[in-house]
């Protein structure tokens, strides 16, 4: 079969602008609700998408730890690719996709350092070895090989026996503040609904757009 030839017709459910909440963040919340519920793999996992200052993109899946009125919470290594791009170009896209539901989100944004404490208090609630795992991997560097890794894992395993591990002054959440918010809902014919929330003058406006 030719990849030309794939294709699905969706044809679940439809979204029309009474379905949706009148706050974004409440709908936001439905529908995650209903992707774990539908056992949706890794219903947290999104693609994050960031620029450099000269808009050079790069994506890549990370997973959400959590989400408010105050915005989308992912954590990582600031050193790495993508803590350097939000650094010097604090905006970015991220996209959900629970093809079990045929229905993509998108939020996009600025971004913020959530605060120490909010860090440290995730950092603490990982299991051991990812905590570990956190002063191992200088994120996004280049390895000479996979046993440079390993032997700083085996020291950090034997500097950290304790079980006690501190928050890395390099590691730690970063939130997207959403000033766009878009969910789509696939339907049959490619004419799919989509129902975009802009944050304008501190209130959220809601449109339809076209598929
Ligand atoms: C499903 C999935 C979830 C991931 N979650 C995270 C995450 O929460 N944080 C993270 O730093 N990397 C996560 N990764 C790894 C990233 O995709 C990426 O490889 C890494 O963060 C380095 O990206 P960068 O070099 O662009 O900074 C995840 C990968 C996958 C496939």
């Amino acid at each position: 079969m030719s990849i030309a030839d794939i294709r699905t017709d969706y044809r679940r459910q439809s979204l029309s602008e009474q379905d949706v909440a009148a706050d974004p963040i409440a709908q936001f919340t439905r529908w995650f609700e209903e992707a774990v519920n539908a056992a949706v793999l890794e219903p947290n996992a999104m693609c994050l998408a960031t620029a450099t200052p000269d808009a050079y993109p790069s994506a890549r899946m990370v997973l959400l730890k959590g989400f408010d009125a105050r915005g989308f919470v992912f954590y990582t290594d600031y050193r790495s690719r993508k803590g350097q791009e939000l650094a010097d170009n604090p905006h970015a896209s991220l996209c959900f996709f629970w093809a079990e539901l045929e229905r993509q989100v998108r939020i996009n944004g600025a971004v913020q350092r959530v605060s120490r404490a909010e860090s440290d208090a995730y950092f603490q609630s990982r299991p051991l070895p990812s905590r570990v795992g956190a002063w191992t991997s200088h994120q996004s560097m280049v390895l000479t090989d996979r046993s440079v890794l390993e032997q700083q894992l085996a020291a950090n395993e034997t500097r950290f026996a304790s079980g006690q591990v501190p928050l890395p002054e390099h590691w730690g959440g970063l939130r997207i503040i959403p000033e766009e918010l878009e969910f789509w809902q696939g339907r049959e014919s490619r004419l799919h609904d989509r129902i975009q929330f802009r944050r304008e003058a501190g209130a959220w406006v809601k449109r339809r757009l076209s598929p």
